[in-house]
């Protein structure tokens, strides 16, 4: 069998006729395209073939993971998995993150990550929070994150020793609200404290100035 190739190159993404058989075609080079970041990553540095995509790569057939992943998110219905259970997807082949209390199922999208597979391995089996906010994902990034998403992790079963790092947005604000509330409360018993306590003090030298005088 012919196997067509050819090169992306990034000038030509923005041209790109896209028929309806190419919406389907994989993300990143729309995201490309629209982001105008990480082109030369998109298009070489992580792929196997050296960022030439085949006639066949760019089809939906030779694609299958590409649709499954919305149908299992669909079925997924906020499923709530342990941080054991996460831990176990730590392959290339079987990718699991946890970003913001979320569990991600990145596996279709490890050669398709702009930023390479590398760096998503290297977050399996912690809370990938930090590293992908440092990143400064786009807007774009962010989009295709639900799509991806196969439940949450429930917090309680994440190791001690790993909490300060795996912390959920919902329990960062959590602990924030109350560290605020008890200040709060401090500030307002001083407030309503100190005059007393002055009163007592007024009170406690004028009868220590009376006893002398006597
Ligand atoms: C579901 C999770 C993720 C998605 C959907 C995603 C998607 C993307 C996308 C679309 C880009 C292109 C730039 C942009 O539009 O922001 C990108 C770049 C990148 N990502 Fe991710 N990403 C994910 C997780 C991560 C994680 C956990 C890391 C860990 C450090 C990471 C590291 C990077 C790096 C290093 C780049 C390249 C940045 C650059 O060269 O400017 N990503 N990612």
């Amino acid at each position: 069998m012919t196997r067509v190739r050819h090169r992306v190159e990034p000038r030509d993404l923005p041209r790109r006729q896209v028929n309806k058989r190419e919406t389907a075609a994989p993300q990143w080079l729309y995201l490309v395209s629209s982001s105008g970041r990480c082109r030369s990553r998109a298009h070489g540095i992580n792929r196997p073939n050296g960022g030439i995509a085949t006639a066949e790569s760019s089809s939906l057939e030779a694609r299958p993971a590409a649709r499954p992943v919305s149908l299992k998110v669909a079925m997924a219905g906020g499923k709530v998995y342990s941080f054991e259970e996460v831990r176990k997807h730590s392959d290339r082949k079987d990718c699991w993150l946890i970003i913001a209390g979320k569990v991600y199922d990145v596996t279709p999208f490890m050669e398709e990550h702009p930023g390479g597979d590398e760096v998503l391995l290297a977050c399996v089996g912690k809370d990938a929070t930090a590293d992908f906010e440092d990143i400064g994902h786009t807007d774009s990034a962010k989009e295709l994150m639900p799509q991806y998403c196969v439940g949450e992790v429930d917090a309680a079963t994440i190791p001690a020793k790993l909490t300060h790092a795996v912390v959920t947005k919902d329990a960062a604000s959590r602990s924030e609200k109350t560290t605020t509330a008890s200040a709060g409360t401090w500030a307002t018993l001083l407030q309503l404290a100190l005059p007393v306590l002055l009163l007592a003090l007024a009170f406690a030298l004028q009868n220590y100035s009376r006893a002398k005088a006597a």
